[in-house]
């Protein structure tokens, strides 16, 4: 089970600043859609740059050409890439396909999607290399979660990687760990906090422990 590290709502020193202090805690860290959209694809090469030896996601939310647009975020450093499950069938192969030709991968964000169960098969025979139910922050506000969710996605995914993302917190995490998604992306739930390395580390804790019981 990983840990990402998902960074929304900092400039790109303030997310390279706070890599710092988690580094050692953290197998991903995420570029989040609002610094993407705020700053562009150079918030990823930087990061990159800074922390070659961890795996960056760009959360791109890539809804349409996405070959294009995999292969642009592939050539500003990341590991990782995001498309939407509500993207066309088409999409997402040909965001799979450029990805395996760049020796990178795709994350594909349940975002919003009703049908999670036929959705999540589908994705899986489509090749995607992660699964990744979401509730966005708008969702967040009006009290819902993803564990559900991700119980339903673990019957049904038989090749692809699962993720959970979506106002995870130390608090929450045990119920996430006893569904075992193989990534687990932590925002606000250590952005949030004074000492963000401190609660890194207790989640990090919490999920080796878990995985040596
Ligand atoms: O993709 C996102 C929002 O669309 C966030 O990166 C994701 O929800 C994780 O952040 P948090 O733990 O703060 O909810």
């Amino acid at each position: 089970m990983k840990l990402q590290l998902a960074l929304d709502l900092v400039d790109i020193p303030q997310a390279i600043e706070l890599v710092k202090e988690v580094e050692a805690f953290i197998d991903i860290v995420e570029i989040g859609t609002p610094v993407i959209n705020k700053e562009g694809l150079k918030a990823v090469t930087e990061m990159k740059a800074a922390f070659p030896n961890l795996e960056v996601l760009a959360d791109v939310k890539i809804m349409d050409a996405a070959a294009y647009e995999v292969s642009n975020a592939s050539a500003a450093g990341a590991d990782i890439v995001t498309i939407l499950a509500q993207a066309e069938d088409s999409s997402i192969k040909g965001a799979v396909e450029e990805a395996k030709k760049q020796g990178k991968k795709i994350l594909v964000d349940m975002i919003a999607v009703k049908d999670v169960k036929t959705r999540a098969a589908e994705l899986d025979l489509l090749g995607a290399d992660y699964i990744c139910v979401h509730t966005g922050y708008d969702l967040q506000a009006e009290g819902k979660d993803s564990f559900e969710d991700l119980r339903t996605i673990k019957s049904v995914v038989k090749n692809a990687r699962t993720a959970i993302a979506g106002g995870i917190k130390l608090e929450t995490l045990p119920e996430v760990i006893k569904a075992q998604p193989d990534l687990i992306i932590v925002g606000g739930g250590i952005t949030s906090k004074d000492d963000k390395g401190a609660e890194a580390e207790k989640i990090q804790n919490l999920i080796k422990e878990s995985v040596t019981v």
